[in-house]
């Protein structure tokens, strides 16, 4: 894991990242047993709640508790960021929708802010490279560059600042965290960002352009070939040293998918579960376990977006979608939606009478 970021330098942001990943702890095995014992226990037919239980007992060993007293708190964290592949029309839509977007967050009209509000969370906001200024008193502003440079010509961004976006997440969480939140989602707001989100899964999932270039917002024919162009150039270009994932991701990525790729990291070494989006907070979550393998554990997967290259990024991570809805929208959306089912786990676990106490014969 060390070999991973050794390379970054020592600088104070690369130390930083180094001391989360190495912070990262095993799931408790003790919680896990005591789970699954307890849930045999509950007057239902022995794992007849099928996924529910998995999640309930994964969640034990997450938190190290395994009967939660009250539901976890919530946020959804969404990334924000521009990319600079944008001119190369990659996009169904301009690149000002970015600001325009998170300004919608802020003042909670967006979608995420109506799903959060329906599912008990709270939507913090993260300008982590939005291109142009951008204010308001509840923006966390933690801007490394204002948007990417265009990958089809040279690295997105730099190493160090790729490192300084992952750090930036990572004290997002810790924040978070400290002020009592315990459960995450990742969430994102960035036009162009299906581009380099492809480019990151083709290097690390040794796949072609074609299998996980899609339409993102949208986009049609014509600029569905310009993207898979500019995905093979980026590539070509920038030759990526795929053992190392620092390389891969400042040369390729962008500066919300190295922003939530922290958000994990930071999130993980909590001993906090992330609910993960759709495609492109799956490419940041292949980002953070690549960085950190020990993240992978922490994760659990919400919804199979319609964007191509989302199932491939899933499956290479091992993690099986709950819901199919058709949805592609991004900005945490389709994980804030799975929030209830975890707190359905964990009320199964808190409130079901047992065989015992609810003087019920045993199979
Ligand atoms: O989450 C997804 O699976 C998803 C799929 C397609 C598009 N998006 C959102 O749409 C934007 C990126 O699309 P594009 O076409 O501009 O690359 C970005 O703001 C994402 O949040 C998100
Ligand atoms: C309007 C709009 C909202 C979004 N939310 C996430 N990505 C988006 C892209 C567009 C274009």
């Amino acid at each position: 894991m060390l070999g991973a970021t050794a390379a970054a330098g020592d600088t104070e942001a690369g130390e930083k990242l180094d001391a989360a990943i190495r912070s990262i702890g095993a799931l408790d095995e003790a919680a896990m047993r005591e789970a699954a014992a307890r849930l045999d226990q509950l007057i239902k037919p022995p794992g007849s709640l099928g996924r529910l239980e998995e999640l309930a007992i994964r969640l034990a060993g997450i938190t190290g508790t395994p009967v939660a007293e009250r539901p976890l708190r919530k946020a959804v964290v969404v990334m924000a960021g521009d990319h600079g592949v944008c001119d190369e029309g990659v996009s169904a839509f301009p690149q000002e929708v970015t600001p325009q977007m998170v300004l919608n967050f802020l003042q909670g009209g967006a979608a995420i802010n109506v799903l959060a509000r329906q599912t008990g969370a709270e939507v913090v906001c993260v300008d982590i490279g939005v291109k142009g200024d951008l204010a308001h008193e509840r923006l966390l502003s933690r801007r490394v560059r204002g948007g990417t440079a265009n990958m089809a010509r040279g690295a997105a961004m730099t190493r160090e600042e790729a490192i300084r976006a992952l750090v930036a997440g990572i004290e997002v969480a810790e924040e978070l965290a400290e002020r009592g939140y315990g459960l995450f989602a990742t969430g994102e707001m960035g036009i162009g960002n299906t581009t380099p989100s492809a480019a990151l899964l083709a290097v690390w999932g040794g796949l072609e352009a074609k299998e996980v270039v899609g339409r993102g917002t949208g986009i049609d024919d014509a600029g569905l070939a310009r993207k898979r162009e500019a995905v093979e150039r980026a590539i070509a270009v920038n030759r990526p040293d795929e053992a190392d994932p620092l390389d891969v991701l400042s040369k390729l990525g962008g500066l919300e998918i190295a922003g939530l790729a922290g958000v994990i990291i930071g999130a993980a070494s909590r001993r906090c579960p992330v609910v993960i989006d759709g495609f492109i907070s799956t490419v940041a979550a292949l980002a953070a376990c690549k960085l950190a393998p020990g993240a992978e554990p922490y994760l659990i997967a919400s919804h199979l977006s319609e964007e191509r290259g989302h199932g491939l990024a899933l499956r290479k991570l091992g993690l099986a979608p709950m819901l199919h809805l058709g949805m592609r929208l991004g900005e945490g959306t389709g994980a804030a939606l799975v929030f209830p089912l975890i707190d359905a786990a964990g009320g199964v676990l808190r409130e079901m009478a047992t065989f015992d106490s609810a003087g019920v014969s045993k199979g």
